[in-house]
C-alpha cells in the first residue's frame, strides 16, 4: 500500500524560465496544471529534465515550492535533491520535507570518483536529515557512478529506501534490482525508450524526460502492458521511439526542442539554460512534424 503511489507514469518535471532565463514561478504553474489536466501519476522534481545541475540552491528550493503549492494532494511528489555537496543536498532535503513531498531521491556524488563508501555515506546521510522515503538515482551514463546490487542490497538495510530510478540502459539491471529488492521495492525504468522493454524486466513505473512532451502514449503503453496487450504496447514504444528520435536530431538540446513543443500547445516554459543549447531557426521550422508525429500517433492509439 504504502509504495502504491510511486507506480504509473511520473514525468520528470522540466525548469520553467520567463525570458530572461529566471526560474519563473507563474510557467512552473502552468506546467503544474497541464500534467495535472493530462492525468500523470506524478511528478519528479528537479533531476536531470528540471535542469538542476545549472540551478542554485535558492533557485532549486524555490522550484520544489511551486511545485508543492501546486500539486500537493493532486499526484505523487518526489524531490531531487542530490547536489555537488552533501551540505546542499541535505540543504535540499530538508526543505522537501518541509513542503510535504512523498519521497527524495538523489543522484550519487558527482565530479570525483569516490569509492562506495563515500557514496553509500553520502546516500544515507541526506536519508538521516529527514523522515522522507527514498528512491535512490542511478544514471551511469551522466554521473560516471554505476549502481551495484551488493550497494542497492546494502542500502535497503534503511527502510526509509523504498526504490530505484534506474536509467542506465541494460534492462537487465532492473531485472537485477528488482530481484534484490522484491516486492518491498519500487523500481522506476529510466530509458523512455525502453519503458515498455523496461515493465516487462520488473519496473514498476517510470520517470521520464520525454513523458511531458507525450504523456497520452505513455500512459497508453502502460495502460497496454496492464492489459497484458504487449503487441499493442511494444508498437506504440516503436512510435515513441521514432518521437524521441526526432526530438533528439535538432541542433538544440532535447529539452529545448520539447519545450517549444510544449509552448506550441500553449505551454510556454521558457527555453534552456546554457550551456544547453537553446534551438536554432532551423529546428524552429521542424517542431510542426515532430508534433503531427505525436498527435497522429496518440489518435491511433489512445482512443
Ligand atoms: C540520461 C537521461 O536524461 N535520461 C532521462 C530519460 O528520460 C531520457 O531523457 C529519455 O530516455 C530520452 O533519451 C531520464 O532517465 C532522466 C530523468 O528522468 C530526469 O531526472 O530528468
Amino acid at each position: 500500500m504504502r509504495l502504491e503511489k510511486f507506480r504509473g507514469i511520473i514525468p520528470a518535471f522540466y525548469a520553467c524560465y520567463d525570458d530572461q532565463g529566471d526560474i519563473s514561478e507563474a510557467r512552473t504553474n502552468a506546467l503544474c496544471d497541464y500534467l495535472y489536466e493530462k492525468k500523470v501519476n506524478g511528478v519528479y522534481v528537479g533531476g536531470s529534465s528540471g535542469e538542476c545541475i545549472y540551478q542554485n540552491l535558492d533557485e532549486r528550493k524555490a522550484v520544489l515550492t511551486y511545485v508543492a503549492n501546486r500539486l500537493k494532494g493532486k499526484m505523487t511528489l518526489i524531490a531531487h535533491v542530490g547536489a555537488p555537496s552533501t551540505r546542499d543536498s541535505i540543504e535540499l532535503a530538508k526543505h522537501a520535507a518541509t513542503l510535504g513531498y512523498d519521497a527524495l531521491s538523489a543522484i550519487p556524488p558527482i565530479y570525483f570518483k569516490l569509492p562506495d563508501s563515500s557514496v553509500c555515506k553520502y546516500w544515507n546521510e541526506i536519508i538521516d536529515a529527514t523522515p522522507l522515503d527514498f528512491i535512490i538515482y542511478n544514471i551511469p551514463q551522466t554521473t560516471g557512478y554505476t549502481l551495484t546490487t551488493s550497494l542497492f542490497e546494502k542500502l535497503l538495510a534503511n527502510p526509509k529506501v523504498i526504490g530505484v530510478k534506474n536509467s542506465s540502459m541494460p534492462t537487465m539491471d532492473i531485472e537485477r534490482f528488482k530481484r534484490v529488492g522484491g516486492d518491498n521495492v519500487v523500481v522506476f525504468n529510466g530509458p523512455d525508450e525502453q519503458y515498455v522493454a523496461g515493465r516487462m524486466m520488473g519496473a514498476d513505473g517510470g520517470i521520464g524526460g520525454t513523458y511531458a512532451a507525450m504523456p497520452e502514449l505513455f500512459l497508453q503503453a502502460n495502460e497496454f502492458f496492464l492489459q497484458g496487450k504487449f503487441e499493442e504496447a511494444k508498437r506504440i514504444q516503436s512510435h515513441i521511439n521514432d518521437i524521441i528520435v526526432a526530438l533528439c536530431s535538432q541542433n538544440g538540446s532535447m529539452y529545448a526542442v520539447i519545450k517549444e513543443v510544449l509552448n506550441r500547445r500553449g505551454v510556454n516554459i521558457g527555453s534552456v539554460r546554457g550551456p544547453l543549447e537553446g534551438i536554432s531557426n532551423e529546428d524552429m521550422g521542424r517542431i510542426d512534424s515532430i508534433i503531427s508525429m505525436i498527435d497522429e500517433a496518440t489518435q491511433q492509439f489512445c482512443k
